[in-house]
Parts: structure tokens; sequence; C-alpha cells
């Protein structure tokens, strides 16, 4: 357990406590029901890495690491701009204290494209996954960094049976063990290390060779240029997931094609 992820952890459940306080477990599936249908994100992704790269495009206003990231922050107009460019899939950051999210930024940026959407937040406890599809999530994401191999299998059944994906996150070859056990296809490897911030994208170079062929690498965080994805694809990462420098353009329609425009072919695994 990481500093960050201990103290993101440590509010989290609280706020989860007060929320399920506010809204009943029946209620929120009641909610959960009546949500839009889940969009299939891990077919997308297949889909679209079969060609070319799949790219999980994430809404982020700020972070721990960087703080704010960007001021003029239009969740909808972002989701769009996404959607215009090329990318497979939206992450929005729901979390509030470190991230600057809220869930009405999942609402919105999903609501203004056809893309499916990860709801990227901190999630421990199955209610946040009927909350997540009450939302309109169409997948979820596990740290297996912050959770037992008993809460990840309860919130993997619990998007299962909603109908929702899983994006799996791992940091290091001991929770990539954890990771494979679980059912879920995409196996996201994060280039940042939770405990210093630093980002290398050697975590990719390292653990990919060891995720079995039947899963789906997501190569995250730390991606700027084509040459990056060019350099991640000769490892079997043919999915992205970026924020951060996309967050930071102007154009941001404009630099998300051209980050998809030139697909390498050439893969190690
Ligand atoms: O981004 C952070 O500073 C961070 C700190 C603590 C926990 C998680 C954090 N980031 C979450 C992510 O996984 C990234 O937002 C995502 O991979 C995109 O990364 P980037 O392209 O580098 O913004």
């Amino acid at each position: 357990m990481t500093d960050i992820l201990a103290k993101i952890k440590d509010y989290k459940l609280a706020d989860v406590a007060a929320r399920k306080i506010a809204l009943p477990l029946a209620e929120a599936e009641a909610l959960a029901r009546a949500a839009s249908p889940v969009r299939g994100f891990a077919a997308a992704l297949a889909g679209a890495s079969r060609e070319g790269y799949g790219l999980i495009a994430e809404i982020k206003k700020a972070s721990p690491s960087k703080g704010l990231i960007r001021a003029d922050f239009d969740p909808a107009a972002l989701a769009q701009a996404y959607a215009q460019g090329g990318a497979t899939c939206l992450s929005v950051l729901t979390d509030a204290p470190s991230f600057q999210g809220d869930d009405s930024y999942l609402v919105a940026a999903r609501d203004a494209c056809a893309l499916p959407a990860l709801r990227k937040d901190f999630l421990y406890d199955p209610w946040q996954v009927a909350e997540s599809r009450a939302l309109g999530a169409d997948c979820i994401l596990i740290i297996m960094a912050s959770v037992s191999d008993a809460q990840a299998q309860e919130l993997e059944q619990a998007a299962i049976d909603w109908q929702m994906d899983v994006l799996i996150e791992v940091h290091d070859q001991a929770e990539l063990d954890r990771a494979v056990l679980l059912k879920s296809p995409l196996i996201g490897i994060n280039n940042r290390n939770l405990k210093t911030f630093d980002v290398t994208l050697d975590t990719t170079r390292i653990l990919s060779k060891r995720v079995p062929e039947d899963r789906q690498i997501v190569c995250e965080s730390g991606l700027f240029t084509p040459e990056d994805l060019a350099d991640m694809a000769r490892y079997g990462a043919r999915a992205f997931l970026i924020g951060e420098s996309l967050m930071r353009q102007d154009d941001v329609a404009a630099a998300t094609a051209r980050l998809l425009a030139n697909p390498s072919t050439g893969a190690m695994r």
C-alpha cells in the first residue's frame, strides 16, 4: 500500500459510507437498472487494436502528481473532441479530493458522445459498482495495489453482474500475478510509480512479457508522442490510457487524431 493510495482509501471509505446512507443499495441498484444500456468497453478496445490502436482518452482536470492540468474544463466538449479525434473509449476521473473530478463529469461526457466510458475512481465496495452503473459507466477500474484478492474478486463479480467491463491495474510483478487470477481480459500496466510519482515506460517493457497472451495490455500513464505508442506497441501494447498529454492541448481533437494517425504494426510478444 502506498502513501497516496492509503490516503485516498481513507477518505474514500468514509465518503462511500456516507453515500450508502444517502442512497441505500436497493435504490442504487434501481438507478443502475434504469441506466442507459452498457456500451461494450473491452470489445471496442479489442476491435480498435486489431488494425490500429485502442485509445482510452482520459478526462482529467488535475492530479496529485501534477496539480491543475486543465483550467478550461468542459467534460462534454472534451468527450466530443476525443470522439472526433478517433478515441475508442473515455476515462473520466470522478474523484474530487485528489483529481478535482465529479460524478457529473462522467454523466456529461458519456451523454455527449457514443463512446464507452470508464469510471476512473477508487473502488472498494460493490455498492460503488452499482453507483458507477447508475452514473452510466461501462467499465470500472480495479487497482490491485489498493485491494485484497477477495475485494478484487467481489468488485469484478459485481461488474460482471451489471454486464460491465473491468480494467485491472497493476504496477509490478506481484500485482500482475494476482491480476491474472481474475477473469477480466483488460490488464492495465501503469507506468506511474504511486510512491514516488516517477513515470517510466520500462514498467510496460518489463511487465508486458509476463502478461498472458489471452489478456489485452492497456499501457497507462506517461505517454506523450506517437513514438511512445510505437515503442510500447513493440512490447505488445496496442491499447493506451492517456490523460495529461491530451488534456494540455488547445485542439484536443487534432492532437488525438495525430497520436493515432500512423499505428505501428510490429509486436514483440
Ligand atoms: O496521475 C496521478 O498523479 C495519479 C496519482 C495517484 C493515483 C493515480 C494517478 N493517476 C491515475 C492514472 O492512472 C492516470 O490518470 C492515467 O493513467 C493517465 O496518465 P497520464 O497520461 O500520465 O495523465
